[in-house]
């Protein structure tokens, strides 16, 4: 007999029932009624904490939650996961990013190979080079020491290493600044070429597949861009190195073998900033600081191996996300981050997840009966209560928030955060408990209105409430936080995609795009008119040649 889909298990309908019960429950009731509400929908690990218990969960939801978990099986494709069983179904690959942070002796074979030796190795050998270019022995072609580091890549070989060196800024080294280029848009690697000086600038040239057409145009800009400023073929090794899984287009591509840093099938490029494609941040916060991030990391992933799935920070995470999701029809979920550092986070999260889940074929190939993975997006707070928590709080459409911040700061100034924490409970505590009509009143009547204004303006200042959200917590953004924090996201939106029975692992949808833009492109370059396609697209490639042909 099949395995009954998801929609047909009986923890699933059980979970319709739950949420019809609880419409009209309002969360401001659900305080009062429970004292240790706090208390009881708080967990930890791994020095990261949750407060849950601004959700619109009463005791009972949990257990219903719990119960549709381990009807999918999580336990066993959490351990699944960890033993490196080819869980990236659609490329019969496992997904061993854990296996980059496995700092004790046990082996993860892959293929029957012990993977750990070359991780080790490779490890050691970012050791090696990020000493060699921090203590100045390996300088420029003018022997010079390197004061900046161009990181060329885009997607997981950009998002990641970005998000991880701007959270770690206090750590980084004080003559090394790094940049990043990703966009094929000029603009982005001509603003970074324009304030550095060849003889000092390290390029990486980081990519997995060392075929992503942005990536190698920017290399050959970077390249050209060296080469008429002073630098030459025989210099090219001094200045550029690369992280890849295709070692052969690398060194066709006139990378030296020895600059080439390895990366492997079974690690995902959104998963994969604990690997060589973490130089950039290795190069700028130092090897013991990426160490400490690797470690904070594995400590997140002892929790989500270990832990029963009632205090499995991922585990909870993912439920609530499947709760808002499945159950109340939400369709994004915000992540806001109150930590200037972790202004990069939204937008690795975005990759993290909405590469991973937004999927719509099961892992067996057949089409869900159900949402999947949610749009993320978000923004550093307080400045996000300046532009979109006016949606968050009065519109019609339900985004559950992480709010997201440190206990302590790394640079205390003035009231400033005391003043970013008052903020940050004050917005969940207002999507929360909201503004009742007769409280928008008396305080109108309080301000001296009459009672016609009164009546006029009160349903506007009503917040209804009720809005969901969690607020984590965590002491300062140190490199064991900041990598305990992206593995718990990891690992949930592993355990959310394993519930909607979708690959995780793999990204089909991005290739059409690609494959569609060859042509365009060709028909944008070249005089031959190329296949006729759709109006708009034949109407707009027109537009872009003729503008251009004005302009030859
Ligand atoms: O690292 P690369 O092979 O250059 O790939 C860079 C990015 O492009 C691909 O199209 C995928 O969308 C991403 O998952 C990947 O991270």
């Amino acid at each position: 007999m099949s395995q009954p889909g998801l929609t047909e298990k009986p923890e699933w309908k059980a979970l319709i029932d739950h949420q019809a019960s609880l419409s009209g429950t309002h969360m401001r009731d659900l305080f009062e009624q429970d004292p240790g509400r706090f208390e009881h929908f708080f967990a930890n690990a791994a020095g990261i904490s949750l407060d849950y218990s601004k959700n619109l969960l009463t005791r009972e939801t949990m257990p219903h939650l719990m119960a549709l978990a381990r009807a999918c099986e999580i336990p066993e494709q959490i351990q699944a996961m960890f033993r490196g069983d080819n869980i990236n179904t659609s490329e019969k690959r496992p997904a061993l990013h854990v296996a980059l942070r496995n700092l004790g002796d046990d082996p993860i074979t892959v293929e029957g190979t012990d993977i750990m030796p070359e991780v080790r190795s490779t490890l050691g050998r970012m050791e090696e080079f990020v000493w060699r270019i921090r203590s100045t022995q390996w300088r420029g072609f003018t022997n010079k020491p390197f004061t900046d580091v161009v990181s060329i890549g885009i997607g997981g070989s950009f998002l990641g290493p970005k998000l991880v060196s701007a959270a770690l800024k206090p750590y980084w080294h004080g003559r090394l600044n790094c940049h990043y280029v990703a966009n094929i848009d000029g603009s982005h690697i001509t603003e970074v070429l324009r304030h550095i000086n060849p003889e000092t600038t390290l390029f990486l040239i980081q990519s997995k597949s060392f075929r992503t057409q942005e990536t190698l145009e920017n290399t050959k800009v970077a390249r050209e861009w060296f080469l008429h400023n002073g630098g030459d073929e025989a210099l090219i090794s001094k200045h550029f190195v690369a992280v890849t899984a295709n070692e052969k287009e690398a060194i066709d591509f006139g990378i030296a073998e020895e600059n080439i840093f390895p990366m492997w099938d079974w690690v995902g490029g959104r998963y994969s900033l604990w690997s060589a494609i973490g130089l950039p941040t290795a190069l700028t916060i130092g090897m013991e600081n990426f160490r400490s991030l690797l470690s904070g990391a594995n400590a997140m992933d002892q929790h989500f191996r270990e832990a029963p799935l009632e205090e499995n920070l991922p585990v909870i995470m993912a439920l609530l996300g499947i709760w808002y999701g499945n159950f109340w029809g939400a369709d994004a979920h915000a992540i806001l981050p109150y930590d200037h550092y972790l202004r990069g986070l939204p937008a690795h999260l975005q990759q993290l997840d909405m590469e991973s889940n937004g999927k719509c074929v099961t892992r067996a190939g057949q089409p869900v009966n159900y949402d999947t993975g949610p749009i993320i997006w978000g923004g550093a707070g307080a400045n996000g209560q300046h532009a979109y928590h006016q949606l968050l709080h009065q519109g019609t459409r339900m985004s559950p928030a992480d709010f997201i911040i440190p206990l302590r700061t790394h640079n205390p100034v003035g009231s400033h955060h005391a003043i970013l924490f008052a903020n940050c409970l004050s917005q969940t505590q207002a999507l929360m408990r909201g503004k009742s009509l007769d409280e928008a009143r008396a305080e109108l009547r309080d301000q001296g209105l009459d009672a016609d204004a009164i009546e006029t303006l009160a349903p506007h200042k009503v917040i209804p409430g009720n809005k969901p959200t969690n607020t984590i917590l965590f002491e300062r953004s140190t490199p064991r936080t900041v990598g305990a924090l992206v593995a718990l996201y990891e690992h949930k939106t592993f355990v959310q995609g394993a519930i909607w029975d979708v690959d995780s692992f793999d990204q089909w949808g991005v290739e059409l795009g690609k494959q569609l833009g060859t042509d365009i492109l060709d028909r944008l370059l070249k005089s031959g008119n190329g296949k006729k396609t759709d109006s708009s697209t034949d109407g707009l490639i027109d537009l872009f040649r003729r503008k251009h042909r004005d302009d030859a």
